[in-house]
Order: C-alpha cells, then structure tokens, then sequence
C-alpha cells in the first residue's frame, strides 16, 4: 500500500475493449491529494470505462496510471474504494437481513464511530430489514457499507441516483469534509448537478473517449456569468449544458453514426489502439 498522498497521476492513458472497441484515448490528467473531481461527458463519453482503470479493476498500460505513486492494479491498493454499478446491484443488500449485520460484514465493528457518523448522516434506521426497505432506503445502506472503512482515494460512477435531494446534499457534504479533514482524494462521475455548485475542485470533461478539457473548477467556471445561469442552472450546470451541446453538435446523432461509408462516423471510431486490454486479470469488487 503506498504512503505517498493519494495524487493521481494519468500519462496518456489508452485503452481498447477486447472486442478492440476504443474505450478511452490519449488521456492525461493531474489530480492532487485532497481533490474532489467531476467527471462529466454524454452518455458513452468513457467515464466508466477511467474510472475502472483508475480503481485498478482492469489493466491499463505500462505505467500509464499511478495512485499515490503506485500502479493500482499492480498493487491492489488497500485505501482505494470503487463504488459503481456492480457494487450497487449486490443481491446481498435484497435478503432479510438486518443493517448492523450489513455493517459489521464490511468491519462496522472495527469503525464503531465512523459507523455511527454515516448511519446519522444517511439517516439510516438500524432496525430496518433489507428485503423490506425502498429503493433509496437500500441505496443509503450500500453507501454506508461502502464508505465505512477509511479510504484514501474514492471513485463514484452516479450511484446516488435515487436518494431524495436532502440525502444527496447531505452525503456530498459529508464527502467534502472528508477531503478537508484527512488525506483523501475523490473522482466521481454524475449527470445530476443537483447541490454540485461549489462542490468539486476540479472539472474533466469526457468525450467520445477522450478527456477534452480538465482543469481547477475555479478556472473552468470563470468565464460564466452570475450564480444562474439562461437556463435557471447554476455556473457548473450552465457549464455542463454548453459541453454537452457543443459535443452534440461535434459527434452528430447517434442515430447517423452507423449508417456505413456516406453516414456519419463517432469522431475514432474505427481507430484501433494497441491491444492491452488483459481483460483475464480483471477484478471485480
Ligand atoms: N465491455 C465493453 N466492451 C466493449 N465496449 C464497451 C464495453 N463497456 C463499454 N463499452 C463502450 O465504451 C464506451 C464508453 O462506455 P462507458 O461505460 O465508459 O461510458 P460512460 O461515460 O460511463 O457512459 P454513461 O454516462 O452512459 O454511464 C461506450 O461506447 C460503450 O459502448
């Protein structure tokens, strides 16, 4: 496990699917210790995609990514949490049974105040049975379960989906403070905006594969007027609105995209890239 600060480091990262489907080209990023970065693009932009390679849950090449100076899938980092669709698709969270016991599966017991923390900030009741709870009530304990042992980098691929808003301003206040209490680093990728202004230090910009534009949120936002935005959004959704357009408008629509020789193709489509993607080493939560 490394002891450096949890830095990480990108250095034009490539990766193809085995099907030699490009998933992610020539990206370079630079994050610090104590960030919170937004990972931002259309649907298919590839944001799944880095933050497996970033999390270590599949092979990128060489020395292409480093977690606080280490090679995570290498190395399986110990701090580094990865919270996305197959951790919230558990069947496990569906059985009869109880939280605490949910808890204690994932060392609740050797976190007992970092336990009770995320159990009154998600507003969890311990007494609830997980076959018998909502949708957003489950989603909650997954969080709790996920957040329980101190991380040192976390990834998020929109798992909040389905908390009510005050959950969702709640749990990404208390993400924020985590970064400003201890070493900890974030990236997480959402399409909902909702309670993000002034949240994330750090914006990148996705598309079709590649990271377009990324730097401080600061510097990103600058050229946006007022606190709302023409749309009623704020800077950040006001911000967002116009990448996506703007990528809209660049890709064209997909609906054009396979339409052979004389139809439109996605920017590299047809581009294959090395061939690393060792998928057998891949690892699941
Ligand atoms: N296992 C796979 N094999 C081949 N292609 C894949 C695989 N997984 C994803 N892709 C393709 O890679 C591209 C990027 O997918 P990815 O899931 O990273 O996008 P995303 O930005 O997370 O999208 P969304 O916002 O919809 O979650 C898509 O075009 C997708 O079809």
């Amino acid at each position: 496990m490394t002891t450096q600060p949890p830095r990480i480091v990108v250095n034009n990262l490539s990766y193809t699917f085995p099907d030699f489907s490009t998933g992610v080209r020539n990206i370079t990023l630079d994050l610090p210790p104590r960030s919170r970065t937004l990972l931002i693009g259309a649907n298919g932009a590839g944001k799944t995609t880095l933050l497996r390679l970033l999390a270590g849950k599949r092979l990128a090449p060489g020395d292409a990514i480093t977690i606080g100076g280490v090679d995570p899938f290498k190395e399986g980092l110990e701090g580094v949490t990865y919270l996305g669709l197959e951790w919230v698709l558990n069947p496990i969270v569906r059985n009869d049974i109880g939280v605490l016991e949910l808890l204690r599966s994932v060392g609740g017991d050797a976190y007992p105040k970092r336990r009770d923390e995320l159990v009154e900030m998600l507003d969890i009741d311990i007494n609830w049975r997980m076959h018998a709870v909502s949708d957003g009530e489950r989603r909650r304990v997954q969080l709790a379960m996920g957040l329980l042992r101190p991380w040192t980098v976390l990834f998020l691929d929109e798992i909040t989906v389905d908390l009510d808003v005050l959950s969702r301003f709640s749990f990404l206040s208390w993400l924020k403070r985590e970064t400003e209490t201890r070493e900890c680093t974030i990236v997480y990728a959402t399409h909902i905006l909702d309670n993000l202004a002034g949240w994330p230090t750090h914006l990148v910009h996705m598309h079709v594969g590649t990271v377009k534009e990324w730097d401080t949120a600061d510097n990103m936002l600058r050229s946006i007027d007022g606190t709302v935005g023409p749309t009623g959004n704020s800077r950040l959704g006001e911000l967002v609105m116009g990448w996506l357009r703007d990528d809209l408008k660049q890709r064209g629509p997909r609906s054009q995209a396979n339409l052979g020789s004389e139809g439109r193709t996605y920017g590299f489509g047809a581009i294959k890239i090395g061939g690393y993607g060792d998928e057998s080493k891949q690892r699941e939560n």
